[in-house]
């Protein structure tokens, strides 16, 4: 049996989430169904949070919402302190209708629109993170438009590239992201912010990649932030308060997957900071992480109902589920592994190699690769840690409606995003009469 939920078997030998049996949920709320256990969620904030409190520096973790996006998501991460990143005018409208504090939201983006900077300075979102000279030009005649000032991050690129999927990088100089620091784009970026008095300049920050493994990346762009932050106080008088190494941190998908705690990624952040700035004799500065995928990956659960099976004699069999890409776009995308359980009988041996396909007009819709027990049409196939891009990427690829999200915590259980209807589908429609 998958070793990650032998504590998740009820007495009726089905898998729990949160402490409800995943074949009600399947039931009660239907299949295909992404359900959080929310306690997971909270640890992982808490672990990230602990460490900072005992290495006694200021800090932030601010949960990079993009990583799933909802009220009641928004809500959970205030109760737990966190701040929020959002990279979208819809993404921050979600958090403000969560009543997200304001003041600890961050809008990060490469081509933030005016419209989306209005909203952000209207609302006086905490901190803009800003990307780009052309953002530095569109902020300021916000700024000057709506007669008000902000607080800002210039977010550079700092030459690192992450040992992960090429998609998932982004620290590397060849990125679409954020201001280059060898050819002196960062520097001049921050003399214009500098010279800007509506622009508060808070601090820099850097994002290296995602589905991260190693310490080593986050101790280089730890150093170089600070190494940044130095020659600025150095060379233009400015001495950073933040310094935000962003987020990245890998989390277990497979059983191949080693990733680090989160405390052991926070505990190395923190030392080289503090070491560097020492180094430097610079301030300690505050401290900010942006974990998206460790906070919500491992506590999210996809559920989906066997349906249709095809046998090739010499071939793996396929087995079809009520979902697929259209829900969990990451294996057709980046070809990411999941681990798949039955979840109807966790227990029962594992004797046949699947593929788990979906039921979208692709070939390419195939979840998953997995061993077994024999199945049958109506069993419950639960794929885990699903919580990550899994939703937040969801389509209506082939006109299927986005399925429901479900919240469990200690033995209860609440949708918290409903399942689309075959009408949501067409509310947008409109008859095409010239
Ligand atoms: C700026 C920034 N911060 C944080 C994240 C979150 O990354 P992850 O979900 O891998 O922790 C991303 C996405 O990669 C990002 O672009
Ligand atoms: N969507 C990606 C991560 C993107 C991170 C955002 N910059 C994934 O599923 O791995």
């Amino acid at each position: 049996m998958n070793s990650q939920i032998t504590n998740q078997i009820n007495q009726a030998g089905h898998l729990t989430i949160g402490g409800m049996d995943s074949l009600e949920l399947a039931k009660e709320y239907g299949t295909p169904l992404v359900v959080y256990d929310v306690s997971q969620i909270r640890h992982q904030i808490r672990a990230f949070k602990k460490v900072f409190e005992e290495e006694q520096v200021n800090y932030a973790v601010s949960y990079a919402s993009k990583a799933f996006a909802s009220i009641a998501m928004y809500q959970v991460a205030n109760e737990e302190g966190a701040y929020t990143d959002v990279v979208s005018a819809g993404e921050l409208y979600t958090a403000m209708k969560a009543n997200f504090p304001i003041e600890r939201v961050s809008f990060h983006g490469n081509n933030k629109s005016k419209e989306e900077l209005e909203m952000a300075v209207k609302n006086h979102v905490g901190k803009i993170m800003i990307d780009n000279f052309y953002e530095i030009d569109l902020l300021s005649q916000v700024l000057e438009e709506q007669d008000s000032e902000i607080n800002v991050m210039l977010r550079i690129t700092p030459g690192i590239s992450a040992h992960t999927h090429e998609y998932d990088q982004t620290g590397q100089v060849d990125s679409k992201f954020g201001f280059d620091l060898d050819s002196g784009q960062a520097d001049k970026a921050l003399q214009e912010v500098l010279k800007n008095q509506r622009m508060h300049m808070l601090g820099i920050h850097a994002h290296i990649g995602s589905q991260i493994f190693e310490l080593n990346g986050f101790e280089m762009a730890a150093a170089k932030l600070v190494d940044v932050a130095a020659s600025w106080r150095k060379n233009y008088d400015y001495t950073a308060q933040i310094i935000n190494v962003g987020g990245g941190f890998g989390i277990k998908y497979v059983q191949e997957d080693h990733p680090l705690k989160p405390e052991e990624f926070v505990k190395v952040i923190v030392k080289t900071i503090k070491d560097e700035a020492t180094k430097h004799n610079f301030p300690i500065p505050e401290i900010d992480i942006e974990p998206g995928r460790s906070i919500v990956g491992p506590a999210g659960y996809n559920l989906y109902k066997v349906g249709s099976m095809k046998e090739i004699p010499g071939l793996v069999p396929y087995v079809a589920v009520d979902g697929g890409m259209g829900d969990n776009i990451r294996p057709a995308l980046y070809q990411a592994k999941y681990e798949t359980v039955l979840a109807n009988d966790p227990q029962r041996k594992a004797s046949q190699e699947f593929h788990v396909a979906g039921k979208y007009c692709e070939s390419g819709d195939i979840l998953a690769d997995a061993k077994l027990p024999s199945l049958k049409a109506g069993d419950i196939l639960a794929m885990l840690d699903t919580g990550a891009y899994g939703y937040s990427m969801a389509s209506n690829y082939n006109r299927n409606p986005r399925p429901a999200v479900v919240f469990a915590e200690n033995g209860k259980a609440q949708v918290v995003v409903k399942r689309e209807s075959l009408e949501d589908l067409i509310h947008l429609d409109q008859d095409y009469n010239i």
